[in-house]
């Protein structure tokens, strides 16, 4: 399978602390991985690293064979270095279709033709229906953004990613807030993604890791602790060090 991400020896201070240190990984196409690890353990800065949100102190980002490690966090995405949209920036009169229209247009850079005639765009309609068979949104296809539930705003933001053409989605959190009954359908959605993308998910609740991962990274104090299947990684006593004191439940 071909590799699509390689992290390699990435690290990154804040002045005198070490937020990230030597970390390495890859993802290939694919690949369902899940990023893990206790509060504070550098999760959410080494995604801001891996997207271009914030420069690292060290270390190379390659993205399908290229170096992105100097490119933008806008560059990155045009390059399919995907991670889901924050439910704030949806405009809550829009419908959903409307929203992934929009998505869909501004990926081809035809943003201008919206306001000509959207119907006449060659394939848009098509794409935007597969969107919303993909995230199991058909039915609300019509619906104002406002008046969704929660869980369906969250299966939006992942097919708001999706219209970007991903190589790597990145999903952070993309159950939370949602509740639990309600959690499946969205690990459904994820389970339709088209095969060979490779998505890394940062996750909390452990029952959505395990469900959804077939590799898990563990993250420590900045650094990798280790990689495993779900298996490997619950029988490891180095995690259970990492989470013992934090919680019972690791997350
Ligand atoms: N801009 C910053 N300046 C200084 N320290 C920072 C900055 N951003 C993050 N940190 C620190 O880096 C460490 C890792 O934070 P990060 O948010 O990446 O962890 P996390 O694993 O995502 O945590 P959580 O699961 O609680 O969201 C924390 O100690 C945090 O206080």
């Amino acid at each position: 399978m071909t590799t699509l991400l390689e992290v390699e020896g990435l690290s990154k201070n804040f002045g005198g602390l070490q937020v990230s240190s030597d970390i390495s990984m890859t993802l290939k196409a694919g690949d369902r991985c899940a990023l893990i690890g206790p509060n504070g353990a550098g999760k959410t800065t080494f995604v801001n690293l891996v997207t271009g949100v914030i420069p690292p102190s060290a270390g190379t980002i390659r993205l399908d064979g290229r170096d992105v490690t100097r490119l933008s966090a806008a560059e990155r995405v045009r390059l399919g270095l995907i991670r889901s949209f924050q439910v704030a920036r949806l405009f809550k009169s829009m419908t959903v279709r409307e929203h992934l229209e929009l998505a869909v247009l501004q990926r081809d850079r035809r943003t201008f033709r919206l306001f000509a005639n959207v119907a006449k765009v060659a394939g848009l309609a098509d794409e935007v229906a597969d969107l919303l068979g993909t995230m199991g949104l058909t039915h609300v296809a019509h619906t104002a953004v406002g008046s969704l539930a929660y869980g369906q705003q969250r299966l939006l933001e992942i097919a708001l990613a999706l219209a970007m053409k991903p190589k790597v989605l990145i999903l952070d959190e993309p159950a939370a807030g949602v509740p639990h009954s309600e959690s499946q359908r969205i690990l459904d959605a994820i389970d339709r993604l088209p095969k060979d993308l490779a998505v890394l998910m940062i996750e909390h609740d452990m029952d959505l890791v395990f469900r959804f991962a077939s590799s898990i990274v563990v993250l420590a104090q900045g650094r990798l602790l280790c990689t495993g299947t779900a298996k490997e990684i619950v029988a490891d006593p180095r995690v259970r060090e990492v989470y013992l004191g934090s919680r019972t439940n690791a997350h």
